[in-house]
C-alpha cells in the first residue's frame, strides 16, 4: 500500500465516523470567528438554547469592518459610521461576551485579520483542524494543518457539536523545485502557481505545496503561498512541518509549554507526507522561471510577469476565452498590447491577510526607503495585519520610513483589500494592492484591482506605474 499523504494524515487523524459513502464527520480542533459570518450562527444557538460544545476552541476578532484611522477607534464602535459595520462589530462583542468566548476587541492590540492573528498567537498549531466562516482559513494550512472556510450553517454547527460533515478532497501537489531569483517573494510564486493551474484547477483538492523554493520560505511567505490556495480553486492548502514551522511556534500564548510542548513536537515531526505517498494530480513548476508578478485582469489567473504585454483577445483562438479577455480589459481600461509596466496607478493598498505580516512591510519598506510616492499616486496605504505586526513594526522604524516617504500608516484590519470599511476605490480608480482578489468591484465599485507582493506595491507606489522591483 502507497504511503499517506499530509493530508491524509490529517484527515485520518480527526475523522470521528466515516459512511461507507464517504461522508465523514471531522473533529474541529481550532475554530476562528469574525463578525461578518457569526451573528447568525450564534443566534441559532441562542434559539435552540444550545451552549458552545467548547468555548475553549474558539478565539473571535472583528476584522472586515473596523476602521483603519486612529480618529475612528478612539472611542469603541462610535466612529464607525456605517450601521452595518457597526452592528456587526457590535453583535460580535455581545455574542463573545454572553457565550464566554475569548475575543480581541478592537482596542486590544492583539486585534488584526483573523488569519494574521491565529497564527501570531499560536492558536493555529500544526496538525490541527481549523476552520473560518471565511474561506481564506487556507492560510493556516502553512503550519501542516488542515484547514478551510465553512459557511455560517457550518459555523453554527462546530460551534453546537465541534465536528463537521465533509467528504474527502483529492490530492493535489504543487512543487516548485529548485530555488527561486533573487527579488521574487512567495506572492509572485503562488500568483505564477494560479496563472498556471486556473482558477478552476484545484477543485475539489487539497493542495500540498512542496519543493525547494517553497521550503525556503519563511513561515509569513508559507501563509502567503496557502492564503491563495482557494484562489487556484482549493478549499484546502498546506505544507510540511519543519523546523521552522517548530521555531515560529515555539513560545507564543496558546503554543503548548513544558512536557506537552515536547510531546508536541515529537508528534508534529511526522507532519509531511511520506516519500511513496501518491497524489491524485501532481503539478510542477521551476522556481528558476517565475519572475515577479502583476495580474492585469479580473480574476486572479489573469496574470503575467511585470516584463510582459496585457494580452490581446485577437490571439485566442477560444472563443470563449477571447471574450473573457475582452471584457476584463474593458473593465480595467486597458489596452491590449500595452506594456504591463507603463500601466500608471492611482492607489496603492499594502496589507490583507496575504500580505500584513512583518516580513511584508518590511520588504515594502525596503523600496520605499529614501524614496517619495510618485505625485499621480492619490493614496498609498500600509495596514498592518495585526496591532501586534503593527508596533513590531514601529519598533523597526518602518512606520517612519513609510510616512517619510509618503504613504498612510492605518491601524490593522481587513481595510481596502474588499472594502466593508471606509477605505475604498472610487469608481476607475486603479490600484497597485497586496490582497488576494481582483474581481470587479473587489475594493469598491467600479475600482480595478492589480494583485502584486509588497516590494511590487512599494514600486508602483514610487514610480507611478509598475516596475520590476529587481530594476529599482
Ligand atoms: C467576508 C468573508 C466571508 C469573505 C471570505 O469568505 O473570504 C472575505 O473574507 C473575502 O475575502 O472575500
Ligand atoms: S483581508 Fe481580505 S481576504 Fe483576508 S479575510 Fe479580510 S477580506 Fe478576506
Amino acid at each position: 500500500m502507497a504511503g499517506k499523504t499530509l493530508y491524509d494524515k490529517l484527515w485520518d487523524a480527526h475523522v470521528v465516523r466515516q459512511d461507507d459513502d464517504g461522508t465523514a464527520l471531522l473533529y474541529i480542533d481550532r475554530h476562528l470567528v469574525h463578525e461578518v459570518t457569526s451573528p447568525q450562527a450564534f443566534e441559532g444557538l441562542r434559539i435552540a438554547n444550545r451552549p458552545l460544545w467548547r468555548a475553549s476552541s474558539i478565539l473571535a476578532v472583528p476584522d472586515h469592518n473596523v476602521p483603519t484611522t486612529t480618529a475612528d477607534r478612539g472611542n469603541g464602535t462610535a466612529g464607525i459610521s456605517d450601521p452595518i459595520s457597526k452592528i456587526q462589530i457590535e453583535t460580535l462583542n455581545s455574542n463573545c461576551k454572553s457565550f464566554k468566548v475569548n475575543a480581541f476587541s478592537m482596542d486590544d492590540i492583539r486585534q488584526g485579520i483573523v488569519h494574521v492573528i491565529g497564527p501570531e498567537q499560536g492558536a493555529t498549531l500544526p496538525g490541527m483542524t481549523v476552520v473560518c466562516g471565511d474561506s481564506h482559513t487556507s492560510t493556516h494550512g502553512a503550519f501542516g494543518a488542515l484547514a478551510h472556510g465553512i459557511g455560517t450553517s457550518e459555523v453554527e454547527h462546530v460551534m453546537a457539536t465541534q465536528c463537521l460533515i465533509q467528504k474527502k478532497m483529492k490530492n493535489m501537489l504543487v512543487r516548485v523545485n529548485g530555488k527561486a531569483s533573487e527579488g521574487v517573494t512567495s506572492k509572485d510564486i503562488v500568483l505564477a502557481i494560479i496563472g498556471k493551474i486556473g482558477t478552476a484547477g484545484g477543485n475539489g483538492c487539497a493542495i500540498e505545496f512542496a519543493g525547494e523554493a517553497i521550503s525556503d520560505l519563511s513561515m509569513e511567505g508559507r501563509m502567503t503561498v496557502c492564503n491563495m490556495a482557494i484562489e487556484g480553486g482549493a478549499r484546502a492548502g498546506m505544507i510540511a512541518v519543519d523546523q521552522k514551522t517548530i521555531d515560529y511556534v515555539e513560545g507564543r500564548p496558546f503554543a503548548p509549554t513544558g512536557e506537552q510542548w515536547e510531546a508536541a513536537k515529537a508528534a508534529w515531526s511526522d507532519l509531511k507526507s511520506d516519500d511513496d505517498a501518491e497524489f491524485d494530480i501532481v503539478v510542477e513548476l521551476e522556481g528558476k522561471d517565475i519572475l515577479p508578478q502583476v495580474t492585469w485582469g479580473t480574476s486572479p489567473e489573469m496574470v503575467l510577469p511585470v516584463t510582459g504585454n496585457v494580452p490581446n483577445p485577437a490571439d485566442e483562438a477560444d472563443s470563449v476565452k477571447s471574450s473573457g479577455i475582452q471584457s476584463a480589459l474593458d473593465y480595467m481600461g486597458l489596452t491590449a498590447g500595452q506594456p504591463i509596466n507603463e500601466i500608471q496607478i492611482d492607489k496603492v493598498f499594502i496589507g490583507s491577510c496575504t500580505n500584513s505580516r512583518i516580513e511584508d512591510l518590511r520588504a515594502a519598506a525596503v523600496v520605499a526607503k529614501g524614496r517619495k510616492v510618485a505625485s499621480n499616486v492619490m493614496l498609498a496605504m500600509v495596514v498592518a495585519g495585526s496591532g501586534l505586526v503593527k508596533k513590531q513594526a514601529e519598533d523597526e522604524g518602518l512606520d517612519v520610513i513609510f510616512k517619510d516617504a509618503g504613504f498612510e500608516w492605518r491601524e490593522p484590519g481587513c481595510s481596502m483589500c474588499l472594502a466593508m470599511n471606509a477605505d475604498r476605490l472610487e469608481p476607475g480608480e486603479r490600484c497597485a494592492s497586496t490582497s488576494n482578489r481582483n474581481f470587479e468591484s473587489r475594493q469598491g465599485q467600479g475600482g480595478r484591482t492589480h494583485l502584486v507582493s509588497p516590494a511590487m506595491a512599494a514600486a508602483a507606489a514610487v514610480s507611478g506605474h509598475f516596475t520590476d522591483v529587481r530594476s529599482l
